[in-house]
C-alpha cells in the first residue's frame, strides 16, 4: 500500500510578497505559515505516518519539521520534491508573468520562453518519490508539484489542469498504488480518507 499525502508548505514570506523562488534559502514561513503547518499536523493525529519526505527549499522543510516533530519522525529531504524549475521567473513577481486577463498560474507557452521545467518533467520526478516508498507517507513541496501529480493521475496537461489551486498547508491524499486521487487541496482530513486509508492499510 502507497498512500502519499501531499502538503504544500504554508504561508512564506515570499508568498505574502508575490514573488516566485525556486531557491533553497531566501524564504521562510511566516507566523500565518506556521499555524497553518500547525493545523494540517493535527489533521492527521491518528494516522499511522511512516515517513515525512520534504523539498529542500526552506518553507517546504520548515512545513515537514513541523509535521514531522509530533510523529517522532526525522523529516528526509528527496530533491525530486523541489518547486518547478522556474527559469527566469525565478525571483520576479508572479504578476509579472501571469495572463492579464487571469491571476492564476503561469500557464501555457510562456513558460517555454521564461526557460520554466517542463510539465513533463516535474511530472516525472514527483510521481518517482511517491511511487518509491510503501505505507503512509507525507510529502512536504510547492504548489506547482503537487499539480503536476495530481495532472499526473487524471492524465491532463499543464493548461488542462489549470484550474487547480492547492492552498497553503492544504493536503492531497493520493493511492499511489492504484492511482486514486482521494482529495485535492484539502484543509481537513476526513473520516471518509481515515476510513479508506485504515482499510487499505
Ligand atoms: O504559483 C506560485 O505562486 C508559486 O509557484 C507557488 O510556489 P510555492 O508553492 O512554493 O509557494
Amino acid at each position: 500500500m502507497k498512500i502519499a499525502i501531499l502538503i504544500r508548505h504554508g504561508e512564506s514570506d515570499i508568498n505574502v510578497k508575490g514573488i516566485l523562488s525556486d531557491s533553497i534559502d531566501g524564504n521562510s514561513l511566516t507566523e500565518r505559515g506556521i499555524r497553518q503547518a500547525e493545523h494540517a499536523r493535527d489533521q492527521l493525529t491518528g494516522l499511522e505516518i511512516k515517513n515525512v519526505y520534504s523539498s529542500p527549499i526552506n518553507r517546504a522543510r520548515e512545513t515537514a519539521e513541523i509535521i514531522a516533530s509530533s510523529f517522532g519522525k526525522e523529516v528526509v529531504i528527496d530533491d525530486r520534491l523541489r518547486e518547478i524549475g522556474l527559469g527566469k521567473a525565478s525571483g520576479r513577481r508572479a504578476s509579472d508573468f501571469r495572463d492579464e486577463l487571469y491571476t492564476g498560474h503561469i500557464s501555457g507557452s510562456i513558460r517555454k520562453e521564461l526557460e520554466m521545467e517542463e510539465w513533463t518533467s516535474l511530472q516525472t520526478r514527483v510521481v518517482e518519490a511517491l511511487a518509491a516508498r510503501e505505507g503512509i507517507n507525507v510529502y512536504t513541496t510547492h504548489s506547482d508539484p503537487i499539480r503536476a501529480a495530481i495532472s499526473y493521475f487524471l492524465e491532463l496537461g499543464e493548461p488542462e489542469s489549470y484550474g487547480i489551486s492547492i492552498k497553503n498547508a492544504s493536503m492531497t491524499f493520493i493511492d499511489v498504488e492504484i492511482g486514486r486521487i482521494l482529495s485535492i487541496g484539502s484543509i481537513i482530513v476526513s473520516d471518509e480518507i481515515k476510513k479508506y486509508v485504515s482499510r487499505r492499510h
